[in-house]
């Protein structure tokens, strides 16, 4: 069994949240998750529930509804059936809860917000992608009251997100079910959790079958990995209402590298210079809100970057991951190399390198410069175009040459007896994991973007 679209075992299904879907509502939000759309809007009463009647208290509650067409087979409406279903009651309470987890009642004051969440399109987690959505309408909404000085702090604690998870026949713990997953799933679970990484409610059921304690410790990393990527995209798109990139200077020929490194981007733009391509870097929108590279692999941290930016900039993003593979030191710094000694700070990282290599050979130096560049598309994370390059060499002893950056000193190309910061850039560029991974990029990108 394998699932639909060849999707990971760890991966969301691509998702979008559409703010300020409507006009009405204090906050809205169009939330999809793979073919699962819900409207969630947030509305501001200026009452309190009879039990807060007389403190200055305030309150959240949620509703939740599906339209009849939102399932394969038209589902009857519950007004006409004059009442509403167990399963409705449960889900309604379930987000209510999961919205005043993450607010300060005290200081919303003597109002009540309302998240109502219409399900037009239900494919499986619409309980959690209502929660997802509510809450950033909510976040919408408290955000307009403090803009409009109705409050004069925002309430608002922590982000908040939900995503489900099951274990399904043949292939064990995964992501985010689809309905027709969840149809066959043996267990399933739908966790909330907030930015903090706190729980707030787990919901894990056996059908007709157990699930065991490390299973269990499975679902939950899972779980809490697609949380992280669905509130690191709500944070995105927060800020970027507040602060709209301007894009509209970027011209067809122009190639938006998700890099903050100068040396990466002079590099980049030396090699795409000679296809008359210009290069935008990170440092080109300052605002732009810090990556963490939480990857495990250099192929997961360049996807985080490319993935995100592109998002966020509603523009197809290149980005590079790469660092230094020691074979004396079992591939280390590897995808750590920027973090090695000191975050970013080279000096410190070569040092550490020398340290760790102290009396360690010239034969038994050798290494590779590893780059994975990832193009990605807005919003299209399983078309990301992958590609690698390497170069192998091996570590001096004392550091050589001023040219290049990070590393650069340190490494022997053997070749040419040469360290690669004894290379001019076009030297470099044509023997370079980047070069390599660059080559292999231009034989496959044009078709890709068409
Ligand atoms: O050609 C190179 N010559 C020397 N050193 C190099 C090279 N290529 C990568 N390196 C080092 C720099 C950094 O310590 C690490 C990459 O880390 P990596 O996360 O990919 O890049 P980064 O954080 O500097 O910039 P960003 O993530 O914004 O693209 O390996
Ligand atoms: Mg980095």
């Amino acid at each position: 069994m394998q699932r639909n679209h060849n999707r990971g075992t760890a991966e969301l299904r691509p998702f979008e949240i559409t703010a300020n879907y409507l006009k009405n509502p204090e906050g809205s939000v169009l939330m999809t998750l793979g073919a699962t759309k819900v409207i969630c809007s947030v509305s501001v009463e200026d009452s309190q529930p009879p039990f807060l009647r007389g403190t200055e208290k305030g309150w959240i509650s949620a509703e939740y509804s599906m339209l009849p067409r939102a399932t394969k087979e038209r589902t009857r409406r519950e007004a006409t059936k004059g009442r509403q279903t167990g399963r409705t009651i449960e889900i309604q309470r379930l987000i209510g809860r999961a919205l005043r987890a993450v607010v300060d009642l005290e200081k919303l004051g003597p109002r009540s917000l309302v998240a109502d969440c219409d399900v037009i399109q239900a494919d499986g987690g619409t309980r959690t992608a209502s929660i997802t959505g509510a809450f950033f309408a909510l976040k919408l909404a408290l955000a307009r009251l403090v803009t409009n000085k109705v409050l004069p702090e925002n309430p608002l604690k922590d982000d908040l997100a939900a995503i489900s998870v099951g274990i399904l026949p043949e292939i064990g713990p995964v992501l985010d079910l689809e309905a027709s997953e969840d149809q066959q799933a043996s267990v399933d679970m739908n966790i909330v959790m907030t930015g903090q990484g706190e729980f707030i409610e787990l919901q894990g059921t056996g059908e007709e079958a157990t699930f065991s304690g490390s299973q269990l410790n499975e679902l939950l990393y899972l779980g809490t990995k697609g949380i992280e990527q669905l509130i690191t995209a709500q944070r995105y798109q927060f800020d970027k209402l507040q602060h709209p990139y301007d894009t509209s200077d970027l011209s067809q020929n122009t190639v938006v590298i998700a890099t903050r490194n100068a040396g990466k981007a002079s590099e980049f733009k030396a090699m795409f210079a000679s296809d008359g391509l210009q290069v935008k870097t990170l440092n080109d929108f300052p605002d732009l809100p810090e990556i963490e590279e939480t990857g495990k692999t250099f192929e997961e941290n360049a996807r985080l970057k490319a993935d995100t930016i592109a998002r966020v900039l509603d523009l197809p993003v290149l980005a590079d991951d790469s660092g230094l593979q020691v074979a004396a030191l079992h591939g280390r710094p590897g995808i750590y190399s920027a973090r090695y000694a000191g975050d970013h700070n080279d000096a410190a990282n070569n040092a550490k390198l020398l340290y760790e290599l102290t009396g360690v050979p010239k034969e038994k130096r050798n290494a590779t410069f590893h780059t994975t560049l990832v193009f990605a598309k807005p919003n299209q994370p399983e078309n990301d175009l992958v590609v690698d390059g390497e170069v192998n060499g091996y570590i001096l002893g004392i550091p050589r040459g001023d040219n290049g950056f990070g590393y650069d000193p340190l490494f022997l190309v053997p070749e040419l007896d040469k360290s690669l910061a004894e290379l001019t850039a076009d030297e470099k560029n044509k023997i370079s994991h980047r070069g390599n991974a660059l080559r292999n990029l231009e034989k496959v990108w044009r078709d890709w973007l068409k």
